[in-house]
């Protein structure tokens, strides 16, 4: 350590890689106080050069290729703000680490294909591999659960992981807007991927939720047994519904430890509209990690944007500066344990099932009878309207039911000839 300034190489100058430049230029005195010595970008990549990012780089180097900067001996630390899972991200990280550099990036892909094995390779050379902001942007949620919770057994940790999809979820509630045109308008904020279908597919949560299951249960990083649904199939219908009923729907992550091992899944929830979770609108972000001694603890705070990731990304630069290290997820990466995937089909909860139906006699007898035969109790039923002859939405909820017999009794359903489009089902989570 000492006070010779730590030298920071960024790969990757988009909406976080600005971000990160201009943080560090506002805030350099405060930060330089708070570490006791200087950050200082001496290099930086990314494929366009001459675009103005609002921060002179004209003293910094320039790298076309990421992977050299990695290897730069003028750098201590490496930011890894490109993305993806594999390609240039994952051999500019692999070499920083290999040539003894620190490595802090945002990058929830590469940790969820790779976390386990990029820890085993930092750690086996004394290295911090940090990521903070790949988690729920700005909202300080590694930290927060690997040293605020490091004296408690976790049972469940479940929030709302996208911003992307919040903020699409919500303009369309609040303002009846179209789905692509608030997804245009995300975008446009620098809230979604790249490749915009990791978010609205679910995939960038599922990313998300494999890195926390990680640093809260002690287990290798798992993303493969990661049941993942998006928000592609949620209606302006079904977000009205919700709201008759009494309930908000948000894309949610829960891993949660059960009998059976950890169940992982992202997918639409209803959630009770005065909870936390149904409160937590826009781009922004709730984790909630449920524990043995701590009980519930709740963050919230922007998901994704420049400013609130930036300010996660350069967190785990001052914890660097100062020489705080603890393992990467929490246990040390030799002792990661291998994660036993708890069956989704084991579930026991209720139900939300839309159909659009033909109206005429005798389908809902039909619809209760193959409930009936699953053992599948009905709590609510809302027929809005008469069409004769034509398909009308039909909607109930259940009572507790355990999931396998949820399934079986909507394919029966599906089957049914008046059922007209396949039945549409969410869960509903009482959190
Ligand atoms: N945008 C957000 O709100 C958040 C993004 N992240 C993550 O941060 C990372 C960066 O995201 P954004 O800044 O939004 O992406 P972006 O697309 O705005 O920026 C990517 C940067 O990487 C550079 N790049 C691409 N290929 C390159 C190559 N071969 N060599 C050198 N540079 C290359 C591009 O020129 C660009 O400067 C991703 O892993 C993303 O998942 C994490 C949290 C929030
Ligand atoms: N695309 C992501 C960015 C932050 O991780 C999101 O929308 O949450
Ligand atoms: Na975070």
């Amino acid at each position: 350590m000492g006070t010779a300034p730590l030298r920071v190489g960024i790969a990757g100058l988009g909406t976080v890689g600005a971000g990160v430049l201009k943080l560090l230029a506002t805030q350099g005195d405060l930060l330089a106080r708070r570490v006791g010595r200087p950050m200082v970008v001496t290099s930086v990549s990314a494929r366009d050069r001459n675009r103005d990012r609002g921060v002179d780089l004209s003293s910094v180097r320039w790298y076309d290729n990421a992977v050299d900067l990695a290897s730069d001996d003028q750098v201590d630390v490496v930011v890894e703000l490109i993305g993806g899972s594999d390609g240039i991200a994952a051999r500019t990280v692999e070499t920083a680490l290999a040539h003894g550099k620190h490595v802090v990036t945002a990058n929830k892909a590469l940790l969820a294909h790779h976390g386990t094995a990029l820890a085993t390779q930092a750690e086996a050379q004394g290295l911090t591999l940090a990521f903070e902001a790949a988690v729920a942007g700005g909202i300080p949620v590694i930290k927060g659960l690997r040293e605020g919770l490091a004296a408690n057994q976790v049972r469940e940790v479940h929030g709302i992981l996208n911003g992307t999809c919040n903020y699409i979820l919500t303009e369309m509630r609040t303002t009846g807007r179209d789905f692509g045109d608030v997804l245009a308008e995300a975008q446009a904020k620098g809230y979604a991927e790249a490749d915009p279908s990791f978010d609205i597919d679910g995939v960038d949560a599922a990313h998300k939720l494999a890195i926390l299951t990680s640093v809260a249960f002690g287990t290798r990083v798992d993303f493969a047994n990661v049941h993942v649904e998006g928000i592609r199939h949620i209606s302006a219908l079904d977000i009205d519904y919700a709201g008759q009923l009494g309930y908000r729907i948000k894309l949610l992550g829960i891993a949660r430890r059960t009998e059976n091992g950890i169940e992982q899944r992202v997918n639409p929830c209803m959630v009770p509209v005065g909870s936390l979770i149904a409160a937590t609108d826009g781009v922004f972000n709730a984790v909630v990690a449920d524990s043995d001694f701590a009980d519930k603890v709740a963050l919230v705070g922007r998901g994704a944007g420049a400013g609130p990731t930036a300010s996660a990304v350069v967190a785990d630069l001052v914890d660097i500066a100062i020489g705080r290290r603890t393992p990467t997820f929490a246990v040390p990466a030799g002792q990661l344990a291998p994660l036993t995937p708890a069956p989704l089909s084991a579930r026991r909860g209720r139900y939300y099932v839309r159909l659009m139906v033909v109206d005429r006699p005798g389908v809902i007898a039909d619809v209760a009878a193959a409930l009936r035969d699953q053992n599948v109790s009905m709590e609510s039923f809302l027929q809005r309207g008469r069409a004769p002859g034509e398909a009308v939405p039909v909607v109930l909820t259940t009572h507790d039911t355990e999931e396998v017999a949820m399934l079986r009794a909507l394919a029966v359903i599906g089957g049914l000839d008046a059922v007209q489009e396949t039945p549409r089902m969410i869960r509903i989570e009482d959190y």
